[in-house]
């Protein structure tokens, strides 16, 4: 029995000599990545989706003009409704959210922000009676939800948002209104044309005074016609880089009546009199942006781990160049360039993917302390999502280019699949808080953490590295420590020395005068360097940690490849820092650079199992080179046979413009 179990007859002989060098059962991997029950579940779902012509794209949909690209998702949005419940269980995430990805791919559907911000918002921040009267509708899908908070003129800065809700004591109503262009929500998804409901946020005001952003259920379209309700303006923002499946919308309140108790009052509240009771916590009215940014991790992870399954299986059927001259053109993943774009994307994936899921649990063991008033571990969550997000989009981002640039002229083609994954991952460095803001955030509390410090004041476990300062010198090579101890020592120094400097840099610029703000704006660039190298020491110790507790003594070490291969390329990608303070010398960075070499080799047979294990199903890829058969140069003939403008010989348009044109140039003759 070959320890990789994707072997099929009529696969290309290259990619199957690559599956029978496997040196652990991709089964026994793909267990540990989803779990037992799951790894099985997700393959029944698959073969599935097969099934079923009416879950399936009848051409790839990046030949489709916008219109039909929403048309056809909403025909199988329907499909999925009424029989989907027959391939997976709707209450299961995890099953529902893998049908989705077979069944819409990266590029948006109807229902992405009912799920994913419109019911948790209701989830988190509604009372009982609230949540009891609007969580069964909108399970059951009576109406489609959004949610609205980004304006045209403000999506950052939170406070300065136009929208206001004013209430009128008079009638127990509020009144929602867009007083200016600027005001107009933009960006939300599925707002443009398929969204009845939205939870609007606006600035609260009660007997003219403001009380800051709050969330409100407002009714946009009739249930019945989806005619606009009265007072409403709303439509689609346009063409955008990626993400064109979901109709991002526009939306301007005139004057628009909802009743008060439409207001969101799990943490907030307003009396039928006109009383206000603030929130335990003054951001509790964020909730929803805090559990995308928790859940978003592994969506990121998820699409590098597409891209890298492409470009690996691609690499091993694309023959190039010869490594010695006279034995014949290589695979080229046999050049250590190529190995060093890819496996170092595998392993980012891997690690966030991992860490991805720790992050989960960790948000979802906080919010329900949230959700009974304890907010202690709040701002921890909220630095933590504040970096990940960042980091974890912007690199991820990078590591998928680069699996796109490893595919040659074919990656820029969307028959790889690799474009469309990028300009939909990118967009995670935007949305839920524009990256450079967000490690700004994180930034606050990492520089509370030094100024606590010198206090004698206690850290959160989170932070306690920062009192390490006998780690002050590169231990790699000594006897009795191990490269990962070494590396993960060395990025705790890179982080700490990193948020001393920054912290050392504002407080004296501060003890000189400046403001705190002038101060901290002179420092922007290094904060978010300093939340940078802090997350990414977060990221490798949570993986590291990952990784040691795998029972499985195979797979543990098919992953500790892996892990050494990440921590080594985060060493030597922020290796300029180990010079500050003399931390270390560059023969030992040198040595640092060799074990990543050393480590592509070692990798390099495992190289598609790995991806394989990932267990990412061709109808979910949409990608002809990262076909599982191999079988990529006769398919991307097909593929290219089959596009519109193949469909005649002689195009219309070449009818039309350029024959008369050559006809009147003969004609001057
Ligand atoms: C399942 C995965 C996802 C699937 C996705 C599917 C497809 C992908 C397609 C599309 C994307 C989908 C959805 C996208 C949705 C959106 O983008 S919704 C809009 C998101 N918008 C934002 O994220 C806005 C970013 N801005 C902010 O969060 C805040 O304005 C900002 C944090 C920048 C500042 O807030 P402000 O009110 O001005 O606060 P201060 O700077 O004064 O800070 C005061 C203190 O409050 C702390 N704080 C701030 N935010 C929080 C929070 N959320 N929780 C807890 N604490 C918070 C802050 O740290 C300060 O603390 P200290 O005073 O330092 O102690
Ligand atoms: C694909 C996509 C989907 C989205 N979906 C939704 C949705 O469903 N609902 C919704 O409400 N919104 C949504 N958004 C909006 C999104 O959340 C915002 O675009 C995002 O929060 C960034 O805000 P902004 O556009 O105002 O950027 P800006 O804040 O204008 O950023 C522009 C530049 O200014 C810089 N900048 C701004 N403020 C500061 C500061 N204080 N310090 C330093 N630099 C600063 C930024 O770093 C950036 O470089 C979506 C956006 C995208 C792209």
């Amino acid at each position: 029995m070959p320890l990789n179990h994707l072997i099929r007859d009529g696969d290309n002989p290259d990619i199957t000599e690559e599956r029978q060098k496997a040196t652990f059962s991709t089964e026994e991997l793909a267990i540990e990545i989803y779990g037992e029950p799951l790894a099985q579940r997700r393959r029944e779902i698959s073969a599935e989706v097969l099934k079923r012509p009416e879950l399936l794209d009848d051409c790839p949909h990046v030949f489709l003009d916008r219109t039909t690209k929403v048309e056809n998702s909403m025909k199988k949005t329907v499909a999925v409704m009424e029989k989907g419940s027959e391939i997976c269980d709707f209450t299961s995430r995890e099953e529902l959210g893998h049908l989705v990805c077979e069944v819409f791919g990266d590029d948006g559907f109807p229902l992405s922000i009912h799920f994913v911000m419109f019911l948790p918002a209701i989830q988190g921040q509604a009372d009982d009676e609230q949540a009891e009267q609007w969580i069964p509708r909108a399970m059951r899908l009576e109406f489609i939800g959004t949610y609205a908070q980004t304006e045209l003129g403000h999506g950052t800065n939170l406070r300065a948002l136009e929208t206001t809700a004013t209430y009128d004591k008079r009638t127990q109503e509020f009144i929602l209104h867009t007083p200016t262009v600027s005001a107009y929500k933009w960006w939300p998804g599925n707002l443009g044309k398929t969204a009845n409901y939205v939870i609007a946020n606006a600035q609260l005001y009660i007997d003219g005074k403001s009380h800051g952003p709050h969330n409100f259920l407002v009714q946009i379209r009739d249930e019945n016609t989806h005619q606009p309700m009265p007072g409403i303006t709303v439509g689609d923002i346009g063409p955008k880089f990626g993400l064109n499946t979901n109709d991002n919308g526009f939306l301007r309140f005139d004057h628009v009546r909802i009743p008060r108790r439409n207001m969101l009052m799990r943490h907030s509240k307003v009396s039928a009199d006109g009383v206000y009771s603030p929130p335990v916590h003054p951001k509790l009215s964020y909730g929803a942006m805090i559990f995308v940014r928790a859940t978003m991790i592994r969506m990121l992870a998820h699409v590098v781990l597409k891209a890298a399954t492409i470009a690996i299986r691609y690499s091993c059927v694309r023959r190039q160049g010869e490594i010695k001259t006279g034995n014949g053109e290589v695979k080229i993943l046999e050049y250590q360039t190529q190995q060093h774009r890819l496996f170092t994307a595998l392993a980012r994936g891997f690690a966030y993917r991992l860490v991805g899921d720790e992050v989960k649990n960790l948000y979802e063991k906080i919010a329900e302390e949230v959700k009974h008033g304890n907010v202690e571990q709040l701002a921890d969550l909220h630095a933590l999502l504040s970096g990940m997000k960042s980091i974890v989009s912007y690199d991820s981002g990078k590591a998928i280019e680069q699996c796109r640039m490893a595919c040659g002229g074919h990656g820029y083609s969307h028959a790889s699949g690799i474009p469309e994954m990028y300009a939909v991952e990118i967009a995670g460095c935007t949305y839920e808080g524009e990256n450079m803001v967000m490690l700004q955030q994180q930034a606050r509390y990492l520089v509370k953490g030094i100024h606590r410090l010198a206090h004698g004041e206690e850290l959160s476990t989170m932070l306690q590295y920062l009192a390490n300062t006998s780690n002050n010198k590169f231990r790699i090579g000594e006897s009795g420590v191990d490269l990962e101890n070494a590396l993960i020592l060395a990025l705790e120094y890179i982080a700490r020395s990193t948020i001393e400097r920054v912290t050392a840099r504002l407080d004296s610029l501060q003890n000189k005068g400046l403001s705190a703000e002038n101060a901290w704006n002179e420092n922007a660039v290094e904060l978010t360097r300093a939340s940078r190298t802090h997350t990414r020491l977060w990221i490798a110790r949570c993986f590291r940690d990952r990784v040691h507790r795998i029972e499985n003594h195979a797979i543990r070490s098919a992953l500790t490849d892996i892990l050494e291969l990440f921590l080594t390329y985060e060493v030597v990608d922020m290796s300029q820092y180990l010079y500050q303070g003399g931390y270390a010398n560059s023969d030992q960075v040198a040595q640092v650079k060799d074990a990543m070499y050393k480590l592509l080799e070692k990798i390099r047979p495992n190289a598609v199992s790995y991806v394989d294990a990932y267990e990412v199903s061709d109808t979910e890829l949409r990608s002809v080179l990262g076909r599982r058969d191999g079988n990529v140069y006769d398919n991307l003939l097909k593929w290219a046979k089959s596009n519109p403008l193949n469909r005649t010989e002689v195009l219309p348009a070449v009818e039309k413009h350029l024959m008369p044109m050559m006809l009147a140039a003969k004609s001057k003759l």
